[in-house]
């Protein structure tokens, strides 16, 4: 969209966003409901952990699926199920008895998580003008935020008064009947806008328009930006944040989980900040990634060659900056849309959203392995996280000296570029991506 966002494009939004709020609460609830779940099921931490494993596994599988989904059916039918299927899964929890059960409740849980983020950064696409949409992505994902704090204290009280059953039951209800409203309110396109090209499904035409994304420069540098920004906080946050302040720095766990919630803070705010930056100013956007990486790497390397307890005044900081991660991880998505034709913006947004979600599948799996081989030595188990930021940021210059390429060969062309940029000396000799 060129023009100006409308009142029904913030209703639409505002609509759409609700579901992001109930999925990112539906996808953190085990963090209060982890040890009741051990209860209910008769299982210890290492199945527990399956169900976090289980659930991201099918975020992450089903993220290039949803994106086809999204351009072939349109947004409207794809949060539809989202919430439907966020809905279902926790009714199927609240009445699960049994460990296989609860998995896979929790795997459909994943599922319509799985169906949302991409579906609302297509509306955002098609009902907001291109300067608005990192503004309106970061917006999305500090709304995210809410639903994590509701998933907490409030979750908590829930859990310890009305019980698991009761309350299980009552947030899938509610989620689920929050379906219809997506299904009347959200417009796939603003009016007269294009819609979805539907029809037969050709797995040989999907296949092309996957790889069509895939090999577009612009997708390609979204993946590595994604990749090298938002893992390192998801893997302090979703797994080895506690564990590494208690046993690795020797705090006690209340405090070491109060810590975590800079995260949540340090998001919310620095969201909105780097959007409506990006959003008058794309040609920031990259600085801003490298700038972030930067400090990020200086960062781990005082935190993990601090000697001794590493103070609050500098964690704090530390993970307050860490906490930029998810909002500059942003900046993928705004490439992939700008760099994408709309037809293909669902598709594009899902390969760069697996991005993020490999890098820390990688990271939180060779810290804990690291963990097993050294007995435990959090700091030597932690270089695996700039291990995988080295490598994240090492393909993200090539795709960005490749992207800078295209535009160059774009602009000659006479063709309308999406950022203005000057050649500068490391441009020289970059060489062109085949298919471009
Ligand atoms: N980058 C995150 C979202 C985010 C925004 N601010 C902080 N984090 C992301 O990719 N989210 C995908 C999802 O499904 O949540």
């Amino acid at each position: 969209m060129t023009g100006r966002a409308t009142r029904r494009s913030w209703f639409i939004w505002f609509a759409a966003v609700t579901v992001y709020l109930l999925a990112v609460f539906h996808r953190t609830s085990f963090g209060v409901a982890g040890l009741q779940a051990a209860d209910r099921f008769g299982v210890g931490a290492a199945a527990l952990g399956t169900f976090t494993v289980l659930q991201v596994g099918v975020y992450a599988a089903m993220q290039i699926p949803t994106g086809v989904l999204v351009d072939r059916y349109g947004p409207r039918r794809v949060l539809t199920a989202a919430v439907f299927f966020l809905g279902l899964g926790q009714i199927l929890l609240a009445v699960a008895d049994s460990y296989p059960l609860g998995l896979i409740a929790r795997a459909v849980v994943g599922f319509g998580d799985a169906l949302t983020f991409v579906s609302i950064m297509r509306l955002i696409a098609a009902h907001f003008p291109g300067r608005q949409y990192a503004l309106l992505a970061a917006l999305t994902g500090a709304i995210g935020y809410v639903g994590n704090l509701a998933a907490t204290v409030p979750l908590g009280l829930l859990l310890d008064g009305p019980g698991w059953t009761p309350t299980f039951l009552a947030v899938g209800l509610v989620t689920a009947l929050y379906a219809a409203v997506v299904a009347l309110r959200v417009k796939d396109s603003p009016p007269g806008g294009p819609a979805p090209v539907r029809g037969r499904v050709h797995p040989k035409l999907l296949g092309r328009q996957v790889a069509e994304a895939w090999r577009t420069p612009g997708t390609r540098l979204g993946f590595w930006v994604h990749f090298s920004t938002m893992f390192a906080p998801n893997v302090l946050t979703m797994l080895w944040g506690v564990p590494f302040l208690v046993q690795g720095q020797g705090y006690p766990k209340s405090t070491a989980s109060s810590l975590l919630i800079v995260f949540v803070f340090g998001s919310m705010i620095g969201g909105p900040f780097v959007g409506g930056l990006i959003g008058r100013r794309p040609s920031l956007r990259m600085p801003l990634v490298g700038g972030y990486i930067g400090v990020a790497a200086v960062i781990w390397a005082v935190l993990l060659g601090w000697s001794g307890t590493t103070p609050m005044a500098v964690l704090v900081p530390a993970f307050a900056f860490l906490s930029l991660g998810g909002p500059a991880s942003m900046i993928g998505f705004a490439l992939a849309r700008d760099y994408n034709p709309l037809s293909r913006v669902g598709t594009a947004t899902g390969v760069v959203n697996v991005g993020g979600f490999v890098a820390t599948t990688i990271s939180a799996l060779a810290v804990g392995v690291l963990l097993e081989w050294t007995g435990g030595a959090f700091r030597l188990a932690l270089l695996s996280v700039i291990v995988v930021l080295a490598l994240g940021t090492f393909r993200m210059l090539v795709w960005w000296r490749r992207t800078r390429a295209v535009l160059f060969e774009a602009e000659a062309r006479g063709e309308r570029i999406p950022v203005q940029i000057r050649r500068r000396r490391w441009d020289a000799g970059a060489p062109l991506p085949v298919s471009s």
